[in-house]
């Protein structure tokens, strides 16, 4: 990231760019600072032009958490440097015309990674800076609290691009939003705007712009501060253990199930279609 944009991001919160210090340097699609204050870690997405989950981006954050654990942190805020996008999901370039097993390889590196996330021992926020379509929607519902910038779009539009999704996602979205609305949400592909998130529990609140979400996602882990970590983790395990036993009992079955169905030439040409609108919509 530019100095400039490191100094609009922490200067906007009295926090200067000497209380930091960058945790990697090698990473090409995040930003990894950590506030040596609190330890509270900042992971920016930095994929241009809309943080799309390729591979590397995947491995980047895995690695990135790994290295967290390690480090012991206090707490990570998960955001992105763009001010129209958290995350726009997965690679759907990775989705058409796949070979096999490099599919495969994909998802179950994208399924570490949320079981990853969603398993962490520090606490976790998503600061969500824009719209957080299908993959970037995960990646928000593994965090512990979710702050998106107004005016955003957030959901997982599976069913309408003739994906069923796997068991966890659904898992992962029946415990975020309740079994009923999960499933008015999940078998129509909707998409909500930031209000109907709120209202729903998807998002727990909404912030004016990427300062704020940042501020406020700050907020949220200051409450953990007079905490003791190591009953807090424990406690968080438990309340999430369910979904990550589920996905090692079941994860390798549901993957193979879900590959074989991207697979099927009509799942095959609705992606080619959603792909082809994408690419030719009208951009606000
Ligand atoms: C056991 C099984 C294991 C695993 C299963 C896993 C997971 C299930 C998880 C849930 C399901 C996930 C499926 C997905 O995530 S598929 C991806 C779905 N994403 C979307 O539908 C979002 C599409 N993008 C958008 O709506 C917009 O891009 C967005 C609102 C994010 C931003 O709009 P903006 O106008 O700012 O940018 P664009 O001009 O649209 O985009 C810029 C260029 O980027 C391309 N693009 C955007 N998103 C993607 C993507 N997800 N994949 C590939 N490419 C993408 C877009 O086409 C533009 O390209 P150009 O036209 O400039 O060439």
């Amino acid at each position: 990231m530019s100095t400039y944009k490191y100094a609009t991001l922490f200067l906007a919160r009295n926090i200067s760019v000497n209380q930091t210090r960058t945790f990697f340097s090698n990473l090409k699609c995040l930003d990894v600072t950590i506030n040596r204050e609190n330890g509270v870690a900042y992971v920016l997405m930095k994929h241009p032009p809309v943080n799309t989950l390729n591979m590397q981006l995947i491995s980047e954050l895995s690695l990135t958490l790994s290295n967290l654990e390690k480090s012991k942190c206090q707490g990570m805020i998960l955001s992105s440097i763009f001010d129209k996008v958290f995350c726009s999901g997965l690679d759907l370039n990775e989705l058409l015309k796949p070979k096999p097993e490099r599919v495969k390889g994909y998802f179950s590196t994208f399924q570490e990674l949320v079981i990853q996330l969603y398993g962490s021992s520090f606490p976790t926020v998503a600061a969500m800076t824009g719209h957080s379509p299908a993959g970037g929607c995960v990646l928000g519902m593994c965090c512990e609290y979710r702050v998106m910038k107004k005016n955003s779009q957030i959901g997982i539009p599976g069913s309408r691009m003739g994906i069923a999704l796997p068991r966890y996602i659904v898992n992962l979205m029946s415990s975020t939003i309740g079994l009923r609305n999960a499933e008015l949400m999940l078998t129509k592909g909707k998409i909500l705007n930031t209000d109907e998130a709120l209202k729903v529990g998807l998002i727990d609140e909404i912030a004016n712009d990427r300062t704020d979400a940042i501020r406020k996602a700050e907020d949220f882990l200051k409450e953990y501060e007079m905490i003791a970590p190591l009953a807090r983790g424990i406690t968080k395990r438990i309340i999430r253990r369910s979904i990550i036993e589920d996905v090692k009992m079941n994860g390798a079955a549901d993957l193979e199930n879900f590959v074989s169905v991207i697979m099927l030439p009509e799942v095959q040409e609705k992606l080619d279609m959603y792909m082809y609108n994408l690419k030719n919509r009208k951009r606000d």
